[in-house]
């Protein structure tokens, strides 16, 4: 097990008509490792991935592979002597060449040699018996496993991946996406993965770096970004969220929810108290009276339901406080109550993230 990433950049930077869209990028991939660049549309993925790739040149800051300097924006490895196999949103399959000539295209030396690797490649991605057919004869899913096959056939040392999925009907995208993360994992690529999907991110990567107007902010383990997000921007990502403003006094921020400890935090700071829906605490009406407060959960505030909602494993209920604050409950199976029914909500202490308000 060596330490060096496989993949690793240092302070990349570049900029369009005097705007700087990718700015001071640093991240490193470990071989066999899934690292998604994940992020809204025009935040700089495709940007960055293009550099590394090398069909984009750098302002400053440098790529390594294996530890050894391809690209500093002076020095330069040319693309096809990185070493890295590319699936972009946009791949296309030679028309004129069978699923074997497609597979077989990048790769050099003998004959039986190749026909071996294109038929270990095809069987991994469940394509062998479509070895003799042509582009035009497959599916759009199956063109995708053959694209996948072609750009491993040369075995990369590093893929990277552009929305490569995003052509794909949802039920197929989930069996293409497991099957692809299979055969590079068994081929121990390191992946960088560009997406502006928090679900894909979220069930592809080992680790992810959001990205927003060309900077990371913040990079961990799938569990550890939701769990542990950096800003109130950063938890809306992934999810509805709630929020509640308060105002600092003397290390508590005061609200109908109850208290909340802010330690640190000077006085007169706003802050947004930040609930993901899942984790809204909802209780049943005693006679116009809510549960108890409790020092997990603080003081229940009364809601009026607006509209309940099915959604498939869990059911989505919109609420309206008394002060016209919106709030959002989600409640796994079924709970669809009526319109106008009074229930009592809660934030559990230990599940909201507490942000001081910026600008
Ligand atoms: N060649 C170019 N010339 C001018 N502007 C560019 C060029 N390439 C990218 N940009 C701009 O740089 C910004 C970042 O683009 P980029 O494609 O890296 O974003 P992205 O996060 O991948 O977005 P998307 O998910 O929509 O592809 C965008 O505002 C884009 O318009």
């Amino acid at each position: 097990m060596t330490d060096t990433p496989r993949l690793e950049i240092r302070n990349l930077m570049r900029s369009f008509g005097g705007r700087r869209v990718v700015d001071d990028v640093s991240l490193s991939v470990m071989p066999g490792q899934v690292t998604c660049l994940l992020g809204p549309s025009g935040c700089g993925k495709s940007t960055t991935l293009r550099m590394i790739a090398g069909i984009e040149t750098q302002e400053s800051g440098s790529i390594f592979v294996d530890g050894e300097m391809i690209c500093d924006g002076k020095y330069r490895v040319p693309p096809e002597g990185r070493g890295i196999g590319l699936m972009f949103q946009d791949f296309a399959l030679f028309p004129h060449l069978s699923v074997a000539g497609n597979v077989a295209y990048g790769l050099k030396g003998r004959a039986s040699k190749n026909r071996a690797r294109v038929e270990e490649l095809l069987g991994k991605v469940g394509m062998l018996s479509h070895i003799d057919n042509y582009p035009h004869e497959l599916s759009g899913g199956e063109q995708q496993r053959v694209a996948l096959a072609r750009a491993l056939a040369p075995r990369p040392r590093i893929m990277l991946m552009d929305e490569p999925f995003s052509g794909l009907d949802d039920r197929l995208r989930d069996d293409i996406r497991d099957e692809t993360l299979d055969v590079l994992k068994a081929e121990g690529t390191a992946v960088l993965l560009v997406t502006h999907e928090p679900g894909e991110a979220m069930r592809m990567a080992d680790e992810i770096a959001l990205m927003r107007n060309g900077k990371i902010v913040q990079r961990g383990a799938p569990y550890n970004i939701y769990n542990t997000p950096v800003d109130k921007e950063a938890a809306g990502f992934f999810s509805d969220i709630n929020s509640v403003s308060a105002k600092v006094n003397g290390a508590l921020a005061q609200t109908d929810f109850g208290q909340f400890l802010v330690p640190g935090m000077a006085d007169g700071t706003v802050v947004d108290i930040v609930i993901r829906p899942q984790h809204v605490k909802i209780d049943f009406d005693r006679h116009g009276k809510g549960p108890n407060a409790t020092i997990a959960e603080g003081t229940p505030v009364r809601g009026t339901v607006k509209r309940a909602r099915f959604m498939g494993f869990e059911s989505l209920v919109e609420f309206s406080l008394d002060d016209g604050t919106e709030m959002k409950a989600v409640i796994p199976s079924v709970f669809l109550p009526k319109k106008g029914t009074i229930l009592w909500l809660m934030i559990r202490r230990d599940r909201c993230f507490i942000f001081p308000r910026t600008a």
